[in-house]
């Protein structure tokens, strides 16, 4: 082990029991969790979003609760903050599902902010990760853009916000499948839509193993979760499936009801078009709003592209724990041999120069004395780590700099993938 990631590592503390616990300050211990404290952490997350506990969501977030990856900061007995992390996958790059820490539930009580409590838990958790071999990446969705880039999380992927008139038409020469579309209960359409979910995941960029649990927490349709909107409703064809809810909205000319997809995908483009064209020609409608893959192709089915209005937002934060085993798990484009000079002020042992070389589409990472070619923050290798961020782009934004004229284009080629990364889940 290098001397940085031996620094670092001591940084940990002791583990007693299985459980990290350490002293922090005077007041202030910080501890993983028991799995009686379930409660105690909702509540402090549900106050620091400025939310009510729910007893029916707090059930929920029991069956996705492993309280030894959950950290938690104490001041005497009350616990003031903490964070989670999932056990999932992530489908990465042209290598499927690969193991990431889904980060989430990261909460500081109103009160006892900026006194460095999310700093502790972001150290638990990534030097934990580090400490026992576990996920080379880390990932999350942020409630705010500014939290996490200084804990060297990057931005990774983007959303669309879609907005489509209903009726609005298809380019002449579009095939749309033409098997009925049906709508069935959640009963029936669950097996299909968790079939359907699977046998896509490991070639969509972004997509997330779900357990029993996740897919409750993903499709929950209590009262409280509609938030005024109606119960879900499932169309499904034989190769895809749409999930929607309706907001009510009558006026004078007649009603202008607003759809709200939660998702939809299909295992081919002519099915695709066929539920986009299902949700579009629904009586009563008078918009399809949907939080779709920045690159949906609803642009170009439209006759009139500019009908589908857009807005995009950062959706997926990605950290790379351990920079060479991280590198490792992708596949890259094309054959690149470079030398990067990595700056980590949170994560020391990747702080390095790193040789980095694809052949055939896979990486080699090691690390070497030799002169740089491009110079960047484990930040802005998080944020190209899925495809999603050009590092081109990165390098205009002034977070990438070319030291070896001819090397940046290049490397920023290798790191596409064919289609944008996209998390269709806020976990
Ligand atoms: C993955 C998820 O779950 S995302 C959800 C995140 N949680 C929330 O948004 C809930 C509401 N907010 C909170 O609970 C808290 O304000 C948190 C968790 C965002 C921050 O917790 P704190 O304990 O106050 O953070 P901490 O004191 O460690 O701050 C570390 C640094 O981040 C900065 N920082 C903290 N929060 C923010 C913020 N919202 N915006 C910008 N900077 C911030 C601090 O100023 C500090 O900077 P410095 O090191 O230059 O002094």
């Amino acid at each position: 082990m290098s001397e940085p990631a031996r620094r670092a590592t001591s940084l940990i503390g002791s583990r007693r029991r299985g459980r990290t616990a350490y002293d922090v300050s005077m007041a202030l211990t910080f501890r993983t969790l028991r799995s009686d404290e379930l409660r105690t952490f909702q509540r402090m997350v549900d106050q620091s979003f400025l939310s009510d506990t729910k007893d029916d969501r707090l059930e929920r977030w029991r069956g996705m609760f492993e309280p030894d990856r959950h950290h938690a900061v104490f001041d005497g007995d009350e616990l003031i903050g903490g964070g989670g992390i999932q056990t999932r996958h992530m489908t990465v790059p042209g290598n499927g599902p690969q193991p990431c820490a889904a980060v989430t539930s990261v909460g500081v009580k109103p009160g006892h902010r900026r006194r460095g409590v999310l700093t502790r838990v972001m150290t638990g958790q990534l030097h934990g990760l580090f400490e026992d071999q576990r996920e080379a990446f880390a990932a999350l969705w942020a409630s705010e853009a500014a939290i996490y880039p200084r804990f060297g999380y990057g931005l990774a992927a983007e959303f669309t916000r879609l907005d489509v008139p209903r009726g609005a038409a298809f380019r002449p020469g579009v095939e749309v499948d033409g098997t009925r579309i049906r709508e069935v209960s959640a009963e029936e359409a669950l097996p299909l839509v968790k079939e359907i979910y699977e046998r896509l995941r490991p070639t969509r960029t972004g997509w997330l193993s779900r357990t029993d649990a996740h897919w409750e927490h993903h499709l929950a349709d209590q009262e409280d979760d509609r938030e005024g909107l109606t119960a879900f409703r499932y169309a499904v064809h034989p190769q895809g499936y749409a999930v929607y809810r309706v907001k009510s909205d009558w006026r004078e000319r007649g009603p202008r009801n607003e759809l709200h997809v939660r998702t939809l995908a299909a295992e081919n483009d002519q099915a695709y078009a066929a539920l986009y064209r299902y949700l579009l020609d629904l009586d009563h409608v008078g918009e399809v709003k949907y939080f779709t893959a920045s690159d949906d192709p609803i642009v170009h089915l439209l006759d009139d592209a500019r009908l589908a209005l857009r807005a995009r937002t950062d959706s997926l934060w990605v950290r790379l724990v351990e920079v060479d085993r991280a590198l490792s798990l992708r596949r890259y484009l094309s054959d690149v041999d470079v030398v990067l000079d990595v700056t980590d002020a949170f994560c020391p042992w990747n702080q390095a120069r790193w040789r980095f070389t694809v052949k055939g589409g896979e990486a080699s990472v090691r690390r070497v004395d030799d002169a740089p070619d491009v110079a960047l923050d484990v930040q802005a290798l998080g944020a190209a780590f899925l495809g999603g961020t050009r590092l081109t782009t990165l390098a205009r934004g002034q977070r990438v700099r070319e030291l070896t004229p001819g090397t940046l284009n290049g490397l920023s080629h290798a790191f596409l993938g064919d289609h944008e990364p996209h998390c269709p889940e806020v976990f």
